[in-house]
């Protein structure tokens, strides 16, 4: 058995069987229980995660802000708000408690899935209370306005370098509806600590739910953030009646932008051929049921994006991301025309038309013109 294959059984024996204490196969001498989770965020993503783990024997407790998400998760197992008609595995439990800190000291697992411009706010309510022995688990995908910081970033600024760099990020094609229905899923995890990559993988490894771990921080997130805003622009084509050849340009020219900026920033570029890149990319950019590409969608058909938005009923975060992808690419300088598309129709009262008709008649030039391999810190 390789010592990969070894963590990785190290760290399912554990989860199902004996203490963390007793298990002799995990190279980093950390103690891990694997079997109390806390999901910080009661939306679509945290209840289906939340809903898999307990599944899987897991103790887990979603912490919810809303008491109408709370009361009908204890008491009817539904989350009446954002998953009305699923019925939820009926050891999973809900709270609204975060400040007092029980909640995140009984566990040993925390999953935060909650959406990237509210990171900094959940980072500095745990951070007294998360200490180096939690497993954290980040599943949100976009850039901070105003920062431009990817969500990594944000964990080491807040939480500082020790307990930062030990997180481990989710990320992959993983429409919360599919999980929760147990339809095959692939996802990867990546940390920059092996060992924790491995923890997460563990933890939600499943015969629906496949979890590859990788190393790549950097890569993954950049292609979370980023599917998001192409799916914007994919959405949008489609609801200005655009067909397949649009649709198809649009995910391959936005796959070498999101690998043009990823790559400046020391990705490795094989990330962006992965389930985190072109898999989330192909995902969200062709399907009706992303929020994101359905904003576009709206937005085409020529909705206004305020009352997009309110009727939406749920997050888009390609929407914020844009504008901080937009700013991210101009002061990094990498060229980014569909972000640039997209962000004059969001923000700079552009019609999507026009947007297009921009984006079709620049110059022409090489199709990898731009990408320069050699940035990439790998
Ligand atoms: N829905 C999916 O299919 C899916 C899949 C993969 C990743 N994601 C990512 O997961 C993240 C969460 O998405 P979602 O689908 O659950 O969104 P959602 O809109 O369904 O739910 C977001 C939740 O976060 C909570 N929240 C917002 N700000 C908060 C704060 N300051 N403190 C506490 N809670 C707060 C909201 O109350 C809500 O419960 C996003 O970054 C999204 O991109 C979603
Ligand atoms: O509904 P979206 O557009 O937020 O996409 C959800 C997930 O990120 C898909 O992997």
């Amino acid at each position: 058995m390789s010592s990969d294959q070894d963590q990785r059984m190290g760290a399912r024996h554990s989860l199902h069987r004996q203490p963390a204490s007793e298990n002799q196969t995990i190279s980093t001498p950390i103690a891990f229980n694997d079997t109390s989770v806390l999901v910080l965020g009661g939306g679509n993503f945290g209840t289906c995660l939340a809903d898999h783990l307990a599944a899987m024997g897991n103790e887990v407790t979603i912490y919810a802000r809303d008491q109408k998400v709370v009361d009908g998760i204890n008491n009817d197992h539904h989350n009446v708000k954002y998953m009305k008609d699923v019925v939820l595995t009926d050891t999973l439990k809900a709270t609204s408690q975060l400040e007092d800190g029980a909640a995140i000291q009984a566990a040993t697992v925390i999953i935060f899935s909650i959406p990237t411009q509210h990171l900094r706010d959940i980072l500095a309510k745990t951070k007294p209370f998360v200490t180096k022995s939690h497993l954290t688990i980040f599943v949100n995908k976009g850039i901070e306005i105003h920062s431009g910081k990817l969500p990594c970033d944000i964990v080491e600024e807040v939480w500082g370098k020790e307990i930062g760099e030990c997180a481990t990020y989710l990320s992959g094609p993983s429409f919360a509806m599919e999980v929760v229905k147990r339809q095959p899923t692939c996802v990867s995890v990546a940390s920059r600590v092996k060992e924790r990559a491995l923890r997460a993988q563990a933890v939600f490894h499943a015969p629906h739910f496949r979890v590859y771990d990788c190393d790549d921080v950097i890569g993954v997130e950049v292609a979370g953030a980023l599917k998001n805003v192409i799916a914007l622009a994919a959405g949008a084509c489609a609801g200005l009646g655009f067909q397949q050849n649009a649709r198809a340009a649009i995910i391959t020219r936005g796959l070498a932008e999101i690998m043009r900026v990823g790559v400046k920033l020391g990705a490795d570029p094989l990330t962006f051929s992965g389930l985190a890149g072109v898999g989330d990319l192909f995902l969200t950019a062709q399907s009706e049921k992303s929020r994101n590409y359905t904003v576009g969608f709206r937005l085409g058909r020529g909705e206004k994006l305020d009352y997009v938005l309110e009727t939406l009923g749920s997050v888009a975060e390609g929407v914020e991301t844009t504008k901080a992808a937009y700013e991210l690419c101009h002061k990094i300088g990498v060229e980014s025309p569909v972000c640039d598309a997209v962000y004059s129709v969001l923000f700079g009262g552009v019609d999507v038309k026009e947007a297009v008709k921009t984006l079709m008649s620049r110059d022409p030039h090489a199709e990898f013109h731009g990408l320069d391999l050699g940035a990439s810190k790998k």
